[in-house]
């Protein structure tokens, strides 16, 4: 990490954003989970604007799942860069990161059925 000056920058604000979008594009084409959970959040978000709900608990649950996806898939290029080898400490750091990325990928369904499902049960019945 670089600090250089104090004042605010756009221009060094506008580099952090660029560095973060080639992030966010080197990770949904490397990664196919990610893929899959970018485009369950565009459905669901999709799906809340259509049926008239509330969007924010869905957009926060979906921000949830894909961050911690970027930081799954940054924790796995440090271990692999770290410890291209077998390692009990490289797996608990794998298998930890994908438990979160679990936890959180089946708390947000819980929280889509629990606002889409009767909002689509109202509207088909
Ligand atoms: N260096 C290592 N030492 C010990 N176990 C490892 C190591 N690398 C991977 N593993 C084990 O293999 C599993 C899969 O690791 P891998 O790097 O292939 O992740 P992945 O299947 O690509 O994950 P994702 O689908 O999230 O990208 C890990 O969760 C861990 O249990």
């Amino acid at each position: 990490m670089k600090s250089g000056g104090s004042a605010w920058s756009g221009r060094r604000f506008g580099r952090s954003a660029g560095f973060a979008w080639a992030g966010l594009r080197q990770t949904y084409t490397s990664q196919p989970n990610f893929r899959i959970e970018v485009w369950c959040a565009v459905l669901a978000v999709g799906a809340a604007m259509w049926l008239r709900v509330s969007v924010a608990p869905i957009v926060l649950c979906c921000a949830l799942v894909l961050a911690l996806e970027l930081v799954n898939t940054a924790v796995e290029a440090v271990v692999d860069l770290v410890s291209p080898q077998w390692h009990a400490l490289a797996r608990t750091a794998k298998d930890a990161m994908a438990g979160a990325v679990l936890v959180a990928a089946v708390g947000s369904l819980g929280v889509a059925a629990a606002v889409l499902l009767p909002a689509l049960w109202a509207r088909l019945t």
